[in-house]
């Protein structure tokens, strides 16, 4: 279990992580979500002591990380794939943070093994794609068989297999009952890795909630029809309560409704429809909606929803997201 308690750090008069207070649990993927500069990357160094805080605390299993006896044995992370001795080889690499850990020389085998890596042991690590250097630092991270992993954007830069296997193994992790605390900007990624989310924006909190509520809350679904008899269709759905909002194109959007009552709609009127699709927002739309407030890098003008207008965009200054549940 990791503790957050009004965490806070300021860089100057840049407050990067203001006030944050949560707690990551064990046997679940805890998602640690935020758009580019929002302070993701500044508390995970303050969890491992790597940064001190400006105020606050975090505890790691009631402590603090600097009061941990064998630190790598309790808490495991991947901060930047690189910061590996490239001379060495992955094997060396292993054997010199297990000989100043005091962690026996048969865990590097082990975790070699895990993360895929024993046949090229003794290959010099700068040698290594980005994808085999991702696996060597999950390799150290796992190395004192910690309770606690944590991951700063671990599938960056990775081609789909490698994305593909880190999602599982954190998976796999978690089900062993570990906590695992993975960072990332893409809400997309999160959706299909993490079972908790933390989102923040500017270094505060914007959302501490369970992966299934932030779906729930948020997967707006509704219907979508295009008609070339489009002045009937709009006042036929009117005529029958539905509210329908144009989104370009001449297309219309309908929430509260499904294919089936509309078509049959449609049918018993002899309207001809064009399009009658069932459509569900996307997670990431819910996300940028939430942080539109908290982007620290506008590009200004750049529709996030093709195909519609009526979508928010980067620069939205007045967030829409009125459904998080804080603090949970
Ligand atoms: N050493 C530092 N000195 C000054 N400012 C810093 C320092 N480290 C981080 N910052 C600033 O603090 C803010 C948070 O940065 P941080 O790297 O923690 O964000 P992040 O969410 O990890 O972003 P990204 O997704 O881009 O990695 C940013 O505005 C960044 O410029």
């Amino acid at each position: 279990m990791i503790e957050l308690e009004g965490l806070t750090k300021r860089f100057g008069t840049k407050v990067a992580v203001d006030h944050l207070s949560f707690q990551v649990r064990p046997g679940v993927v805890t998602g640690f979500l935020g758009p580019n500069g929002a302070g993701k990357s500044t508390t995970m160094r303050m969890m491992l002591d790597l940064d001190n805080p400006t105020s606050g605390r975090v505890r790691i299993d009631g402590k603090h990380y600097r009061d941990l006896e064998e630190p790598l044995k309790y808490i495991g992370a991947l901060l930047e794939a690189k910061a590996m001795h490239g001379g060495r080889s992955a094997y060396n690499n292993l054997l010199c943070l297990a000989q100043s850990n005091r962690i026996p020389e048969r865990r590097v085998a082990e975790v070699l093994d895990t993360v895929g890596l024993t046949s090229v042991a003794r290959k010099k690590s700068k040698g290594f794609s980005l994808g085999m250097a991702q696996r060597l630092g999950i390799a150290s991270a796992l190395l004192g068989d910690p309770e606690i992993l944590m991951f700063d954007e671990p599938v960056n830069g990775l081609d789909p297999e490698g994305i593909h296997w880190i999602r599982n193994l954190m998976k796999a992790l978690a089900a062993e009952g570990r906590t695992i605390f993975v960072s990332s900007h893409l809400m997309s990624e999160m959706a299909l890795t993490a079972d908790h989310l933390i989102v923040i924006g500017q270094g505060r909190l914007l959302a501490d909630t369970s992966m299934a509520d932030f779906i729930q809350r948020n997967s707006r679904s509704f219907v979508r029809l295009r008609s070339p008899q489009q002045e009937r269709l709009r006042d036929l759905l009117h005529e029958h309560g539905y509210q329908a909002v144009e989104s370009g194109n001449g297309t219309l959007e309908i929430d509260g409704a499904t294919t089936e009552s509309l078509g049959e709609l449609a049918a018993r009127h002899q309207l001809v429809l064009h399009e009658l699709s069932a459509q569900r927002a996307s997670l990431e739309e819910a996300f940028m909606q939430m942080t539109a407030g908290a982007v620290e890098y506008h590009a200004h003008g750049t529709d996030v929803h093709p195909g519609t207008d009526s979508g928010p965009r980067w620069g939205d200054q007045a967030p829409r997201w009125g459904t998080t549940s804080q603090g949970k």
